[in-house]
């Protein structure tokens, strides 16, 4: 084989020894030729179709074991890309905090905040803004007065946000009818057409605190169909989810300009 390159590269030596140097620098010359496009234009391919919406299944690879190294490669690039950038570009959100009185909107933000929780609450006259930082997202919430008089500036505070978080009391059951009215009314502004739309079902440490599908459904979220809606329930008294809001939150943040 070695010869045989040997040849194909036009070796004319006599020596044994000048012979296989000029084999092995064929060899090498032709490996190069083969190798180099072969694998320059595998990683070309894969990071086009990992871009493309990852349309590429690895099952219905036709080209195999070397693209799959490859393909595995490239997202260990992406997630070490993605740290590095963590590191160097912090992320913000904009988001309002909306519902009715008592539903735990302030306590929510505490719980975000410091994880701290106080039965002393004073009802939020107006609005309150305060700024969270969560690892490299800076988070800053608009938490709105739920009574009645303040409802009317509910809007004005939910333009332009990164999203909007609904908390509703699901341990108080008679309130649940006018939280849907008040949300649906809210979602009906064409301002705030498109804003996603977290829900969250707080004091589940109660005993008559709702189930998920319960509120889900009468709260009629599932008619909600032109934005994205997520709901949790959640106990800012005992810290239940918590975690999965602020995560919810990270993800729908966006880079800093
Ligand atoms: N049991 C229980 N009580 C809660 C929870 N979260 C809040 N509360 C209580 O609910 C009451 C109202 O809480 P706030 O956070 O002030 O409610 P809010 O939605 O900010 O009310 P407004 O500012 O008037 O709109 C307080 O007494 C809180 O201690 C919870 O998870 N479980
Ligand atoms: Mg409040």
């Amino acid at each position: 084989m070695d010869a045989d390159m040997a040849s194909r590269g036009g070796c004319t030596c006599e020596t044994e020894a000048a012979s296989s140097e000029v084999a092995a620098h064929v060899k090498l010359r032709l490996q190069a030729q083969v190798y180099i496009p072969t694998v320059f234009k595998i990683s070309w391919f894969s990071l086009r179709e990992f871009r493309e919406e990852k349309k590429l299944q690895f099952s219905e690879n036709p080209i195999g074991f070397t693209e799959t190294l490859v393909f595995k490669e490239m997202g260990l690039w992406d997630s070490f890309l993605n740290w590095l950038r963590s590191l160097f570009f912090k992320q913000e959100m904009e988001l309002s905090l909306v519902g009715l009185q008592n539903a735990g909107k302030t306590s929510l933000v505490n719980a975000i905040a410091t994880g701290g929780y106080s039965e002393d609450m004073i009802p939020t006259v107006g609005f309150n803004m305060r700024k969270v930082t969560k690892g490299n997202v800076t988070i800053k919430l608009w938490d709105l007065g739920g009574q009645r008089r303040f409802r009317t500036m509910w809007e004005r505070y939910c333009r332009g946000v990164s999203a909007i978080l609904y908390v509703v009391d699901a341990a108080d059951r008679d309130s649940v009818p006018i939280s849907r009215s008040e949300l649906h009314d809210l979602l009906n502004k064409p301002s705030l057409s498109e804003i996603p739309l977290l829900v969250l079902g707080n004091k589940i440490d109660k005993s008559e605190a709702l189930s998920k599908q319960a509120l889900v459904d009468q709260l009629g979220l599932n008619s909600i169909t032109d934005r994205e809606v997520c709901c949790y329930m959640i106990s800012c008294k005992d810290s239940v989810n918590i975690d999965v809001v602020i995560d919810w939150l990270i993800k729908h943040s966006k880079t800093a300009k």
